[in-house]
């Protein structure tokens, strides 16, 4: 059964149905219009354009990656919805409201996991916890312990950052963001730096998190097997300035399991994404549409 007619049957039914509905009936969970992002140029009074008229819609859940050229404003794309940076033109709504700036609803997970070396990997997790202050000391340790075991590193916690191998830190990196127990994780290729086979342990170990979590997921990503593997939908944007110019609808239920990468139906679907982000950058780019 395809994903989508699984969504439609859940979200008839018991916590699903909570879950999926809890903003207003119809409502996006997060919405871009038209969204302009300009940077000031270095030096001079006029603005550089990132993103041009990008248009994006998530439900709860949802989980979107963006791949595009180098440069042509995914990162900036991501740092207005979590509200470090402000749009220009144009309307991004966080179920129906603007995002008024950055918010524990909104959790980044970026390239490099910046673990805090003298804290230990469970204070690691506690720390956004414990500066919250949503949770005592105490509990915020147990609820690290259970992330920790939740991502798959049960029995580090006592351990420090330098003795953890690449593929663990990116598990304590996505620990950390879900401590705060964010509606929506932004992930600015979180594992770029890891070897090819611990990225794909780590891919079906994401899938499995956020479906476990129930979280909605924005995903930048350069490497097209990533996206098909962890996408509902695959955004490709045009060069700089950059919007959607396709959306790529993935057709496999989540979580899913590495079988699916030696699939016929993957490989077309890799050279999907490949014909249009290499068309981009060619210069050749589609008007926004959606496919399959
Ligand atoms: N703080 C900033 N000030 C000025 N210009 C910026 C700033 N951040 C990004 N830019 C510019 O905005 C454009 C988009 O950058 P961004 O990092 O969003 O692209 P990207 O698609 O994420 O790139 P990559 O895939 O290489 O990481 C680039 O031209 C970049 O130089």
């Amino acid at each position: 059964m395809l994903r989508r007619e699984m969504r439609t049957l859940s979200s008839t039914a018991g916590h699903d149905a909570a879950h999926i509905g809890a903003g207003a009936a119809g409502e996006a969970h997060l919405e871009a219009r038209d969204v302009v992002i300009e940077y000031p140029k270095p030096g001079s009074k006029e603005m550089t354009t990132a993103v041009e008229r990008c248009d994006l819609t998530l439900d709860r859940g949802d989980f979107v990656c963006l791949v595009g050229p180098s440069g042509c404003g995914k990162t900036t794309f991501l740092n207005a919805v979590a509200g470090f940076v402000k749009i220009a033109e144009g309307a991004l709504e966080l179920d129906g409201r603007p995002i008024p700036g950055p918010g524990p609803d909104r959790a980044m997970v970026f390239q490099q996991a910046n673990l805090l070396p003298w804290r230990t990997v469970q204070a690691n997790v506690s720390y956004g916890l414990e500066l919250s202050r949503k949770a005592k000391k105490p509990a915020a340790r147990q609820r690290a312990d259970e992330l920790l075991d939740l991502v798959g590193l049960a029995g580090v916690g006592q351990q420090y950052p330098a003795q953890l191998s690449g593929g663990m830190q990116a598990r304590v990196n996505l620990a950390r963001a879900l401590a705060v127990d964010p509606e929506i994780l932004l992930l600015d290729e979180p594992f770029a730096a890891i070897d090819a086979q611990t990225r794909e342990v780590l891919q079906v170990e994401l899938l499995r998190v956020c479906a476990a979590r129930e979280v909605t997921a924005l995903f930048v990503t350069h490497d097209i097997a990533e996206a098909a593997f962890l996408a509902d939908r695959v955004c490709v944007f045009s060069p700089r300035p950059g919007r959607i110019v396709k959306e790529i609808t993935v057709p496999w239920d989540r979580p899913r399991s590495h079988e699916i990468r030696r699939t016929p139906e993957f490989a077309q679907l890799c050279d999907e994404i490949a014909d249009v982000l290499y068309g981009v950058k060619a210069g050749v780019g589609d008007e926004k549409e959606g496919s399959r």
